[in-house]
Protein backbone atom coordinates (compact mmCIF):
# COMPACT_ATOMS: atom_id res chain seq x y z
CA UNK A 1 0.00 0.00 0.00
CA UNK A 2 1.25 3.49 -0.89
CA UNK A 3 0.24 6.55 1.23
CA UNK A 4 0.81 10.17 0.25
CA UNK A 5 -0.30 12.79 3.36
CA UNK A 6 -0.59 16.12 2.00
CA UNK A 7 2.69 15.72 -0.06
CA UNK A 8 4.21 18.97 -1.51
CA UNK A 9 7.60 19.51 -3.39
CA UNK A 10 9.08 23.08 -3.91
CA UNK A 11 12.31 22.82 -5.96
CA UNK A 12 14.31 26.40 -4.61
CA UNK A 13 15.48 28.70 -7.34
CA UNK A 14 18.51 28.78 -8.29
CA UNK A 15 20.48 31.45 -10.69
CA UNK A 16 19.07 30.97 -13.37
CA UNK A 17 14.88 29.74 -12.15
CA UNK A 18 12.70 30.84 -10.13
CA UNK A 19 11.48 28.43 -7.30
CA UNK A 20 8.99 25.89 -9.19
CA UNK A 21 6.09 23.87 -7.26
CA UNK A 22 5.86 20.96 -8.62
CA UNK A 23 3.42 19.07 -6.29
CA UNK A 24 0.98 21.09 -3.62
CA UNK A 25 -0.98 19.35 -0.94
CA UNK A 26 -0.85 15.41 -2.66
CA UNK A 27 -2.68 12.89 -0.89
CA UNK A 28 -3.31 9.96 -2.28
CA UNK A 29 -3.99 6.01 -1.01
CA UNK A 30 -2.81 3.18 -3.56
CA UNK A 31 -4.31 -0.56 -2.22
CA UNK A 32 -2.42 -3.51 -2.69
CA UNK A 33 -3.63 -5.34 -5.44
CA UNK A 34 -4.60 -1.91 -7.68
CA UNK A 35 -3.33 -0.21 -10.39
CA UNK A 36 -3.30 3.46 -10.06
CA UNK A 37 -2.90 5.53 -13.69
CA UNK A 38 -1.87 9.16 -12.91
CA UNK A 39 -2.39 11.53 -15.70
CA UNK A 40 -2.21 15.09 -16.37
CA UNK A 41 -0.65 17.15 -18.66
CA UNK A 42 3.25 18.19 -19.41
CA UNK A 43 5.03 19.42 -16.31
CA UNK A 44 1.97 18.64 -13.84
CA UNK A 45 4.33 16.75 -11.77
CA UNK A 46 3.77 13.33 -12.86
CA UNK A 47 7.48 12.27 -12.32
CA UNK A 48 7.60 14.36 -9.49
CA UNK A 49 5.22 12.12 -7.74
CA UNK A 50 6.65 8.89 -8.91
CA UNK A 51 10.36 10.02 -7.64
CA UNK A 52 9.03 10.55 -4.46
CA UNK A 53 7.13 7.20 -3.69
CA UNK A 54 10.80 5.69 -3.56
CA UNK A 55 12.04 8.55 -2.15
CA UNK A 56 14.62 9.41 -5.22
CA UNK A 57 13.24 13.17 -4.56
CA UNK A 58 12.31 14.27 -0.55
CA UNK A 59 8.82 15.74 -0.48
CA UNK A 60 9.23 19.44 1.19
CA UNK A 61 6.46 19.19 3.10
CA UNK A 62 3.77 15.61 3.70
CA UNK A 63 4.74 12.04 4.60
CA UNK A 64 5.06 9.24 1.94
CA UNK A 65 4.22 5.61 3.83
CA UNK A 66 5.12 2.53 1.92
CA UNK A 67 4.02 -0.85 2.89
CA UNK A 68 3.62 0.66 6.34
CA UNK A 69 6.52 2.35 6.40
CA UNK A 70 7.25 5.86 6.53
CA UNK A 71 9.57 6.89 4.27
CA UNK A 72 10.25 10.48 5.16
CA UNK A 73 11.09 9.55 8.34
CA UNK A 74 13.99 7.34 7.52
CA UNK A 75 17.30 9.66 7.46
CA UNK A 76 20.19 7.00 7.24
CA UNK A 77 21.27 6.37 3.67
CA UNK A 78 21.44 2.13 4.36
CA UNK A 79 17.52 2.43 5.96
CA UNK A 80 16.29 4.22 2.77
CA UNK A 81 18.36 1.98 0.33
CA UNK A 82 16.61 -1.06 2.15
CA UNK A 83 13.13 0.35 1.78
CA UNK A 84 13.70 1.43 -1.76
CA UNK A 85 14.25 -2.43 -2.24
CA UNK A 86 10.51 -3.14 -1.76
CA UNK A 87 9.59 -0.49 -4.36
CA UNK A 88 10.45 -1.65 -8.25
CA UNK A 89 10.88 1.17 -11.01
CA UNK A 90 10.45 0.77 -14.80
CA UNK A 91 11.14 3.71 -16.90
CA UNK A 92 10.46 4.80 -20.57
CA UNK A 93 13.96 4.14 -21.48
CA UNK A 94 14.13 0.53 -20.12
CA UNK A 95 18.20 1.15 -18.48
CA UNK A 96 19.47 -2.07 -19.31
CA UNK A 97 23.34 -2.80 -19.85
CA UNK A 98 24.01 -4.13 -23.33
CA UNK A 99 27.37 -5.38 -21.89
CA UNK A 100 25.24 -8.04 -20.07
CA UNK A 101 22.90 -10.50 -21.08
CA UNK A 102 19.09 -10.55 -20.10
CA UNK A 103 19.88 -13.22 -17.53
CA UNK A 104 22.61 -10.77 -15.90
CA UNK A 105 20.53 -7.65 -16.16
CA UNK A 106 17.68 -9.32 -14.06
CA UNK A 107 20.20 -10.16 -11.62
CA UNK A 108 21.97 -7.12 -11.03
CA UNK A 109 20.16 -5.69 -8.03
CA UNK A 110 20.25 -8.95 -6.26
CA UNK A 111 24.39 -9.48 -6.89
CA UNK A 112 24.35 -5.45 -5.31
CA UNK A 113 21.76 -6.68 -2.57
CA UNK A 114 24.25 -9.62 -1.73
CA UNK A 115 22.53 -12.36 -2.60
CA UNK A 116 24.62 -16.05 -3.34
CA UNK A 117 25.32 -16.77 -7.42
CA UNK A 118 23.27 -19.98 -7.11
CA UNK A 119 20.09 -18.10 -5.68
CA UNK A 120 20.17 -14.89 -7.92
CA UNK A 121 20.23 -16.82 -11.18
CA UNK A 122 17.65 -19.52 -10.36
CA UNK A 123 14.87 -16.60 -9.01
CA UNK A 124 16.65 -14.32 -12.62
CA UNK A 125 16.14 -17.30 -14.83
CA UNK A 126 12.24 -17.51 -12.90
CA UNK A 127 10.97 -14.53 -13.77
CA UNK A 128 11.85 -14.07 -17.27
CA UNK A 129 10.46 -17.32 -17.30
CA UNK A 130 7.34 -15.64 -15.46
CA UNK A 131 7.44 -12.38 -17.92
CA UNK A 132 7.69 -14.69 -21.35
CA UNK A 133 11.07 -14.75 -21.99
CA UNK A 134 12.45 -17.95 -21.09
CA UNK A 135 13.90 -18.18 -24.09
CA UNK A 136 16.20 -15.16 -24.40
CA UNK A 137 17.80 -15.64 -20.98
CA UNK A 138 21.26 -15.09 -22.80
CA UNK A 139 20.41 -12.38 -25.46
CA UNK A 140 21.84 -8.80 -24.78
CA UNK A 141 19.31 -5.64 -24.69
CA UNK A 142 20.67 -5.01 -28.23
CA UNK A 143 19.06 -8.30 -29.58
CA UNK A 144 15.57 -7.94 -28.46
CA UNK A 145 12.51 -5.98 -29.17
CA UNK A 146 11.43 -2.97 -27.59
CA UNK A 147 8.71 -4.89 -25.81
CA UNK A 148 11.18 -7.79 -24.70
CA UNK A 149 13.67 -5.17 -23.42
CA UNK A 150 10.50 -3.46 -21.08
CA UNK A 151 10.14 -7.26 -19.91
CA UNK A 152 14.04 -7.78 -19.36
CA UNK A 153 13.42 -4.38 -17.20
CA UNK A 154 9.93 -5.71 -15.64
CA UNK A 155 11.93 -9.08 -14.27
CA UNK A 156 14.48 -6.63 -12.95
CA UNK A 157 12.28 -4.89 -11.11
CA UNK A 158 11.02 -7.58 -9.40
CA UNK A 159 14.11 -9.11 -8.42
CA UNK A 160 14.36 -8.04 -5.09
CA UNK A 161 10.34 -9.04 -4.29
CA UNK A 162 9.22 -5.45 -3.91
CA UNK A 163 5.75 -4.77 -3.27
CA UNK A 164 5.41 -1.90 -4.87
CA UNK A 165 5.96 -1.03 -8.73
CA UNK A 166 6.74 2.18 -10.06
CA UNK A 167 5.82 2.51 -13.81
CA UNK A 168 7.05 5.84 -15.31
CA UNK A 169 6.11 6.41 -19.14
CA UNK A 170 6.88 2.53 -19.11
CA UNK A 171 4.63 2.02 -22.52
CA UNK A 172 5.65 5.47 -23.95
CA UNK A 173 8.03 4.01 -26.74
CA UNK A 174 6.77 1.01 -27.67
CA UNK A 175 4.30 0.06 -30.55
CA UNK A 176 0.66 -0.68 -30.21
CA UNK A 177 1.02 -4.64 -30.14
CA UNK A 178 4.30 -4.54 -27.69
CA UNK A 179 1.77 -1.82 -25.15
CA UNK A 180 -0.73 -3.90 -24.78
CA UNK A 181 1.19 -7.16 -23.90
CA UNK A 182 3.53 -5.19 -21.48
CA UNK A 183 0.54 -3.81 -20.25
CA UNK A 184 -1.74 -6.83 -19.67
CA UNK A 185 1.72 -8.23 -17.88
CA UNK A 186 1.71 -5.44 -15.35
CA UNK A 187 -1.81 -6.03 -14.67
CA UNK A 188 -1.10 -9.63 -14.24
CA UNK A 189 1.94 -9.42 -12.18
CA UNK A 190 -0.34 -7.10 -9.60
CA UNK A 191 -2.77 -9.45 -9.36
CA UNK A 192 -0.47 -12.42 -9.13
CA UNK A 193 2.03 -11.19 -6.68
CA UNK A 194 -1.02 -8.92 -5.20
CA UNK A 195 1.60 -5.98 -5.98
CA UNK A 196 0.53 -2.06 -5.15
CA UNK A 197 0.98 -0.38 -8.88
CA UNK A 198 1.49 3.19 -9.78
CA UNK A 199 1.53 3.74 -13.43
CA UNK A 200 2.15 7.03 -14.50
CA UNK A 201 1.26 7.70 -18.26
CA UNK A 202 0.08 10.77 -20.36
CA UNK A 203 -2.11 8.15 -22.58
CA UNK A 204 -5.96 7.61 -21.12
CA UNK A 205 -5.80 4.18 -23.33
CA UNK A 206 -3.32 2.96 -20.74
CA UNK A 207 -5.13 3.91 -17.73
CA UNK A 208 -8.03 2.04 -19.57
CA UNK A 209 -6.75 -1.09 -20.52
CA UNK A 210 -4.76 -1.38 -17.33
CA UNK A 211 -5.81 0.56 -14.17
CA UNK A 212 -8.81 -0.08 -12.16
CA UNK A 213 -7.97 3.64 -10.25
CA UNK A 214 -7.13 7.06 -11.66
CA UNK A 215 -6.21 10.47 -10.52
CA UNK A 216 -5.30 13.60 -12.45
CA UNK A 217 -2.95 16.25 -11.11
CA UNK A 218 -2.99 19.43 -12.78
CA UNK A 219 -0.60 21.61 -11.62
CA UNK A 220 0.78 19.95 -8.79
CA UNK A 221 -2.49 19.04 -7.59
CA UNK A 222 -5.03 16.27 -7.48
CA UNK A 223 -7.72 17.51 -9.82
CA UNK A 224 -9.74 14.27 -9.41
CA UNK A 225 -9.03 11.02 -7.68
CA UNK A 226 -10.76 7.56 -7.62
CA UNK A 227 -12.28 4.08 -8.84
CA UNK A 228 -12.94 3.92 -12.90
CA UNK A 229 -16.30 3.77 -12.33
CA UNK A 230 -16.94 6.27 -9.61
CA UNK A 231 -15.01 8.70 -11.84
CA UNK A 232 -17.31 8.04 -15.13
CA UNK A 233 -20.33 8.52 -13.31
CA UNK A 234 -18.77 12.23 -12.15
CA UNK A 235 -20.23 14.64 -14.92
CA UNK A 236 -17.64 17.71 -13.37
CA UNK A 237 -14.77 14.98 -13.46
CA UNK A 238 -12.66 16.50 -16.31
CA UNK A 239 -11.71 12.30 -17.02
CA UNK A 240 -15.26 11.24 -17.04
CA UNK A 241 -15.31 12.00 -20.96
CA UNK A 242 -12.36 11.18 -21.62
CA UNK A 243 -12.52 8.12 -20.53
CA UNK A 244 -16.44 7.16 -21.80
CA UNK A 245 -17.41 9.64 -24.34
CA UNK A 246 -20.05 11.71 -24.39
CA UNK A 247 -22.63 10.91 -26.73
CA UNK A 248 -23.22 14.28 -28.13
CA UNK A 249 -26.37 16.49 -27.77
CA UNK A 250 -29.60 13.84 -27.64
CA UNK A 251 -31.70 13.65 -30.80
CA UNK A 252 -34.76 13.84 -29.11
CA UNK A 253 -36.05 15.42 -26.31
CA UNK A 254 -36.85 12.88 -24.08
CA UNK A 255 -33.55 11.47 -23.94
CA UNK A 256 -31.93 10.70 -20.81
CA UNK A 257 -28.16 9.84 -20.19
CA UNK A 258 -27.46 7.15 -17.94
CA UNK A 259 -23.99 5.88 -17.04
CA UNK A 260 -23.82 2.15 -16.67
CA UNK A 261 -21.59 -0.31 -15.43
CA UNK A 262 -19.30 -2.51 -13.20
CA UNK A 263 -22.20 -5.36 -14.91
CA UNK A 264 -22.60 -5.40 -17.95
CA UNK A 265 -24.49 -2.70 -19.88
CA UNK A 266 -26.83 -5.09 -21.73
CA UNK A 267 -27.76 -6.89 -18.51
CA UNK A 268 -28.66 -3.64 -17.12
CA UNK A 269 -30.93 -2.62 -20.48
CA UNK A 270 -32.12 -6.67 -20.13
CA UNK A 271 -33.09 -6.07 -16.64
CA UNK A 272 -34.90 -2.81 -16.82
CA UNK A 273 -37.47 -4.70 -20.06
CA UNK A 274 -37.89 -7.75 -17.39
CA UNK A 275 -38.78 -5.72 -14.93
CA UNK A 276 -40.98 -2.48 -16.42
CA UNK A 277 -43.89 -2.93 -19.09
CA UNK A 278 -41.44 -0.28 -21.33
CA UNK A 279 -40.04 0.21 -24.43
CA UNK A 280 -36.29 1.43 -24.26
CA UNK A 281 -34.50 2.97 -27.64
CA UNK A 282 -30.77 3.47 -27.52
CA UNK A 283 -30.48 7.09 -29.19
CA UNK A 284 -26.85 7.08 -28.70
CA UNK A 285 -24.01 6.09 -26.54
CA UNK A 286 -20.40 4.80 -26.37
CA UNK A 287 -19.01 1.41 -24.65
CA UNK A 288 -15.59 0.99 -22.97
CA UNK A 289 -13.92 -2.00 -21.09
CA UNK A 290 -12.54 0.09 -18.34
CA UNK A 291 -10.22 -1.67 -16.08
CA UNK A 292 -11.80 -5.05 -17.39
CA UNK A 293 -15.31 -4.06 -16.73
CA UNK A 294 -17.84 -3.23 -19.45
CA UNK A 295 -19.36 0.82 -18.79
CA UNK A 296 -21.59 2.98 -20.84
CA UNK A 297 -22.90 5.51 -21.58
CA UNK A 298 -26.46 5.83 -23.24
CA UNK A 299 -28.95 8.09 -23.91
CA UNK A 300 -31.84 6.26 -23.90
CA UNK A 301 -35.68 7.09 -24.82
CA UNK A 302 -37.97 5.05 -22.58
CA UNK A 303 -41.74 4.55 -23.69
CA UNK A 304 -44.96 3.21 -21.99
CA UNK A 305 -47.26 4.13 -19.75
CA UNK A 306 -46.46 6.63 -17.35
CA UNK A 307 -46.37 4.79 -14.55
CA UNK A 308 -44.36 2.15 -15.95
CA UNK A 309 -41.91 5.22 -17.20
CA UNK A 310 -41.76 6.56 -14.34
CA UNK A 311 -40.55 2.97 -12.11
CA UNK A 312 -38.37 2.52 -15.17
CA UNK A 313 -36.46 5.49 -14.61
CA UNK A 314 -36.54 5.43 -10.84
CA UNK A 315 -34.80 2.33 -11.69
CA UNK A 316 -32.34 3.42 -13.46
CA UNK A 317 -31.68 6.18 -10.97
CA UNK A 318 -31.46 4.00 -8.19
CA UNK A 319 -29.36 1.36 -9.63
CA UNK A 320 -27.25 2.33 -12.08
CA UNK A 321 -24.72 5.40 -12.23
CA UNK A 322 -26.94 8.24 -13.39
CA UNK A 323 -25.21 11.71 -14.41
CA UNK A 324 -27.61 13.86 -16.08
CA UNK A 325 -31.24 13.59 -17.23
CA UNK A 326 -32.25 15.92 -19.96
CA UNK A 327 -35.95 14.98 -19.87
CA UNK A 328 -37.97 13.10 -17.47
N1 LIG B 1 14.94 18.91 -10.58
C1 LIG B 1 14.09 19.89 -10.86
N2 LIG B 1 14.42 21.19 -10.62
C2 LIG B 1 13.57 22.19 -10.86
N3 LIG B 1 12.32 22.01 -11.36
C3 LIG B 1 11.94 20.76 -11.65
C4 LIG B 1 12.79 19.62 -11.41
N4 LIG B 1 12.13 18.49 -11.77
C5 LIG B 1 10.92 18.90 -12.22
N5 LIG B 1 10.80 20.25 -12.15
C6 LIG B 1 9.63 21.06 -12.52
O1 LIG B 1 8.50 20.53 -11.80
C7 LIG B 1 7.34 20.56 -12.62
C8 LIG B 1 6.75 19.15 -12.72
O2 LIG B 1 7.65 18.35 -13.49
P1 LIG B 1 7.39 16.79 -13.78
O3 LIG B 1 8.55 16.27 -14.57
O4 LIG B 1 7.07 16.12 -12.51
O5 LIG B 1 6.07 16.87 -14.68
P2 LIG B 1 5.40 15.72 -15.58
O6 LIG B 1 3.93 15.83 -15.34
O7 LIG B 1 6.05 14.42 -15.33
O8 LIG B 1 5.74 16.23 -17.04
P3 LIG B 1 5.97 15.38 -18.41
O9 LIG B 1 4.66 14.72 -18.73
O10 LIG B 1 6.31 16.45 -19.42
O11 LIG B 1 7.08 14.42 -18.14
C9 LIG B 1 7.75 21.18 -13.95
O12 LIG B 1 7.45 22.55 -13.92
C10 LIG B 1 9.25 20.94 -13.98
O13 LIG B 1 9.88 21.95 -14.74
Amino acid sequence: MITLDTVGKTFPATRRQAAVTALEDVSLTVERGQVMGVVGPSGSGKSTLARIVNLLERPTTGTVTVDGLDLTALTSARALNDARRGIGMIFQQFNLLDSRTALANVELPLELAGVGRAERRARAGELLERVGLGDKLGSHPSQLSGGQRQRVAIARALAPRPKVLLCDEATSALDPVSTASVLALVRTLTDELDLTTLLITHEMDVVKRVCDHVTLLEHGRVVDSGALGDVVARPESPLATRLLPHPGPPSDDRAVEVVVGGDSPDTVLTDLIRRYDVHVTVLGGAVETLGGQRFGRLQLRVDGAPDEVRGALDHLAAHQRPTTETAA
